[in-house]
């Protein structure tokens, strides 16, 4: 109901004609639908996404649930770690999700800092993300009980998230499985069980060994989404970039995780389509008549052309001198440049 709420065409960006395709075709998903398709035994489907393109592409696929985590800083703004993300980047990047994905549940993460100090400011936090960029819910990381209930209480369906926390990098040290001694594990399951009771509906694994990603799911009545977390979760989550294969940048392939199933190469077809299209202009292949598809009348033409012919000369004239102009200023720059030894 929040989530309908939430999208109502009273001062809301959502245009009326989804809402009204979603409540006929019930195929929103809410935390309730989520809840019986997990009563079903039917896998749970969550990937990640930025803007309204990838937004679009997600929604069509039909993906359960779609994230806008704070991945988006590596991944997208080219951070090294997630730390640095702000409230407002991620108002941001949810803005646009939105306007592109209607049935998925969408879930804005909340970054590093916007939780932990009280839990009144993960309220506030939490309600930015509705309020302001038409989430559905919010995702926060690591075992803190206390403030997902307050968030809860205030109304914003939480989706908790254990193991590898990267926001906690700086304690961690590095972005490494989690849960690999039995003290751990049992630790990880304990914290699983903490966050279910205060109210989360959804709870992601991340980077945990299968077994013990086994036992939660198990032990647990909500979903559970893993990623690195073996094939026993009651779904999955990737990185939009890295399962399209839209990492071939040098930068991104240092963090392309090894849990990552690459469905698409995506990012090859860029650099093909770029190449291409240089070496088209370039060679003057492109756009060529084909694709100059505005034309005039053949009167028009000749009465444009006449009109020209009337103050040919003097334009020519005007040309030259704004030519000598620009050349010595080109030249003015290129002493400056070289400290004047070089001509
Ligand atoms: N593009 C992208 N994809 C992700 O899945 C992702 C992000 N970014 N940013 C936030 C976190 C960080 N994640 C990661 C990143 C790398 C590994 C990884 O490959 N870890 C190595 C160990 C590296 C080490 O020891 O330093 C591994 O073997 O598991 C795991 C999770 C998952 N998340
Ligand atoms: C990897 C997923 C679970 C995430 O938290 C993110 O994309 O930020």
């Amino acid at each position: 109901m929040l989530s309908l709420l939430s999208r109502s065409p009273i001062g809301s960006r959502a245009p009326l004609r989804p809402l009204l395709v979603n409540i006929l075709s019930r195929s929103k998903t809410t935390s309730l639908s989520l809840a019986a398709k997990h009563r079903r035994s039917e896998k749970i489907t969550m990937v990640t996404a930025y803007d309204y393109p990838s937004a679009l592409h997600v929604d069509r696929a039909g993906i359960d649930l779609l994230l806008v985590g704070d991945s988006v800083g590596m991944v997208e703004l080219g951070m090294e770690t997630t730390q640095k993300v702000t409230m407002d980047q991620m108002i941001h990047h949810c803005v646009a999700v939105s306007r592109g994905a209607t049935n998925p549940m969408l879930i804005g993460d909340m970054p590093l800092g916007s939780y932990e100090v009280n839990d009144e400011r993960a309220l506030e936090n939490a309600y930015r993300f509705i309020k302001e960029s038409n989430m559905d819910g919010v995702k926060l990381e690591g075992c803190r009980p206390n403030t997902v209930k307050k968030i809860v209480d205030g109304g914003v369906a939480v989706m908790g998230h254990v193991g590898l926390t990267p926001q906690a990098i700086s304690v961690i040290g590095g972005f490494r499985a989690q849960g690999r001694t039995a003290v751990k594990a049992r630790e990880l399951l304990d914290q699983s069980l903490e966050l279910q009771a205060a109210g989360c509906f959804a709870l992601v694994l991340e980077c945990v060994p299968g077994p013990v990603a086994k036992v939660i799911t198990e032990a647990l009545t909500i979903p559970t989404i893993g990623i690195g977390a073996g094939p026993h979760t009651s779904g999955q989550v990737l990185v939009y970039h890295d399962m399209l294969g839209m990492t071939s940048h040098p930068h991104h392939e240092a963090f392309m995780p090894k849990f990552c199933k690459q469905y698409a190469n995506v990012g090859e077809m860029i650099n093909k389509g770029l190449e291409q299209y240089k070496a088209d202009v370039e060679s003057e292949a492109f756009p060529g008549e084909t694709y100059s598809p505005y034309k005039m009348s053949e009167a028009e033409e000749k009465l444009f052309m006449e009109m020209m012919d009337i103050d040919k000369e003097e334009r020519e004239n005007e040309k030259i001198k704004l030519d000598e102009k620009l050349k010595s200023k080109d030249e003015y720059e290129a002493l400056n440049l070289y400290g004047g030894s070089k001509k």
